[in-house]
């Protein structure tokens, strides 16, 4: 599969033209009734509504021209069927397949990469068996008590994407069944997160691809003393997921061990064993079922040509639309829901680390802007914080907004006359059509330029194959995006520097500075600091 490089489509030059006079949501019939009608689509539970963007049918026309000269869904399938596409031809890279959607595609006799399915079919099975072990006792403490906390260790794919997902469906906790998480390297996340526990009822589950994260590691060790303090025996309370063959894939130290493959990328291993263990504990395995199958619908239907129809493509031009041709640095990803407030940490990592690139896949500096600037927070909280600058800054800031038409728990009350989840939905709508129309007045202060392009998905419930339909249309925009800037989505070089500069001062503080001169610029920086 031979991507081409952006600037060379010849649709490119079409769309920079148009982005001269991009559509006006501010004049009078610039947002109207039947546009909303025209820039909808339903798509695996979703509604998109996407009148509020500046683009008209001609746009679009040239968007799905880029769509198609960029071999997107090629692309799609190619890495779909395991083609080798996290590599940069030519120089040394990770040389691997890129299989997440193998992950889920368990439910089919005709997977898109057969091997790859057998290996994720034979983790659900493993899991299953540890899970009917765990409800049925025979998994269970030193006095015979059943589990009731798992405790994820990991960090960066091992711990956002798992935690975003668990925090999204804790609402499906099986009863008496409840998750944490530890990431960060400061003692105080673990010791936080380890005071609340009876340790005695806890399983903690390691997760590194890598086996080598130092991060992970480090809380590994402090949750086994922490253990042995408690008198209890860490291996009998911790368990295990990490790459085939890595420093940490030794079955004698865990109760149990599971794998994820050198074709799963961290930020895309949530569907992989790497998230599925703790959900699979707390939620139950029906659950882990429907968000696997939510995940799998939308990577089959990802496949359509047609941007009108395919959500994730559409999403991903939307973007380019809005990031390359606009001019619009940044995204905000504002979800109306709190269950899903760590939802766009997660795309943060996913996004940034995927197509925060400016080489081509062939070694090339790109000339074009690659990956936007991802953040965002649940709404309303954020209309109380943040919404000034997208309604008033200087910085155009597209938003996605994020909502349900029912709200998970069924418990709500009508006040002033409506409940709470019509307060929220109608809030999210009544943003998109503030940011996309804007306000004049006498008073410049009050004034609202408008044009401030946006989006709305919006699904009836939050429920495990929802969330699992979610995570694949963000995981597919991405790679999409990737592929139309011919980057490798798939590698994240950038994060090698600073770890290997943070083991040489961590080395300079084990061996008091005596291996560097007294004026190296690393021990300078130590001794003011004050770590020296
Ligand atoms: O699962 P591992 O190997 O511990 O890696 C954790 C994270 O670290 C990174 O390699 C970045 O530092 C991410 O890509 C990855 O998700």
């Amino acid at each position: 599969m031979q991507l081409k490089d952006f600037s060379s489509h010849k649709s490119v030059a079409k769309l920079a033209s148009l982005a001269r006079t991009p559509h006006d949501l501010t004049a009078v019939d610039g947002l109207t009734a039947q546009r909303i009608e025209d820039y909808a689509v339903s798509f695996c539970g979703f509604d998109l509504l996407y009148g509020t963007q500046r683009v008209t049918p001609e746009v679009i026309d040239a968007l799905q021209q880029l769509a198609d000269e960029a071999g997107l869904i090629d692309a799609f399938l190619a890495m779909k069927e395991g083609e080798v596409l996290n590599r940069i031809e030519g120089y040394a890279s990770e040389n691997r397949q890129v299989l997440h959607t193998a992950s889920r595609d368990v439910f089919t006799e005709r997977p898109r990469e057969p091997k790859a399915a057998a290996k994720a079919k034979e983790q659900l099975a493993k899991l299953h068996r540890f899970l009917e072990g765990v409800d049925n006792g025979s998994i269970a403490n030193a006095q015979g008590h059943l589990f009731t906390t798992m405790v994820q260790v990991g960090i960066g794919g091992s711990d956002l994407g798992p935690r975003a997902l668990y925090l999204a469906l804790q609402r499906y906790c099986r009863p008496g069944r409840s998750a944490r998480f530890i990431a960060n390297v400061d003692p105080d996340d673990v010791a936080a997160v380890l005071r609340e526990l009876d340790l005695s009822r806890c399983l903690f589950n390691v997760v590194s691809k890598s086996g080598t994260t130092l991060e992970t590691l480090t809380n590994e060790q402090l949750v086994r003393e922490a253990l042995l303090q408690a008198g209890l025996n860490p291996a009998h309370h911790m368990v295990a997921v990490t790459g085939e063959g890595s420093p940490m894939d030794d079955a004698t130290k865990y109760l149990a061990s599971f794998h994820m493959y050198d074709y799963i990328g961290g930020r895309y291993s949530a569907t992989s064993m790497v998230g599925l263990v703790t959900l699979g504990f707390a939620l139950g395995v029906e659950a882990v079922r429907a968000l696997l199958e939510g995940a799998h619908a939308v990577d089959l239907a990802a496949e359509e040509r047609d941007i009108r129809k395919n959500v994730p493509l559409l999403m991903a031009l939307l973007g380019i639309w809005n990031h390359n041709f606009l001019g619009h640095a940044t995204i905000a990803i504002l979800p109306y829901s709190q269950a899903l407030a760590r939802f766009p940490a997660h795309l943060q990592q996913c996004d940034m680390e995927s197509n925060g690139k400016s080489v081509t896949r062939q070694g090339n500096p790109v000339t074009w802007q690659t990956g936007p600037i991802v953040w965002g927070e649940p709404g309303t909280n954020g209309q109380h914080a943040f919404y000034q600058l997208i309604h008033q800054g200087t910085e155009i800031v597209p938003a996605e907004f994020i909502g349900f038409r029912h709200n998970q728990y069924g418990i709500d009350l009508e006040v002033q006359g409506t409940s709470s989840q019509q307060k929220l939905i109608t809030n999210m709508l009544a943003q998109s059509l503030a940011l996309a129309m804007g306000k004049d007045d006498t008073n410049p202060a009050r004034r609202f330029a408008g044009n401030r392009p946006n989006l709305v998905l919006i699904a009836d419930r939050l429920t495990p194959s929802t969330m699992g339909a979610l995570l694949a249309i963000y995981e597919h925009r991405i790679a999409f995006q990737g592929f139309c800037w011919n980057v490798n989505s798939f590698d994240q070089e950038g994060v090698q520097l600073g770890k290997v500069l943070a083991t040489r001062l961590l080395g300079l503080l084990t061996d008091q500075g005596q291996s560097a001169r007294d004026d190296s610029l690393e021990k300078s920086l130590l001794r003011r600091s004050g770590m020296l």
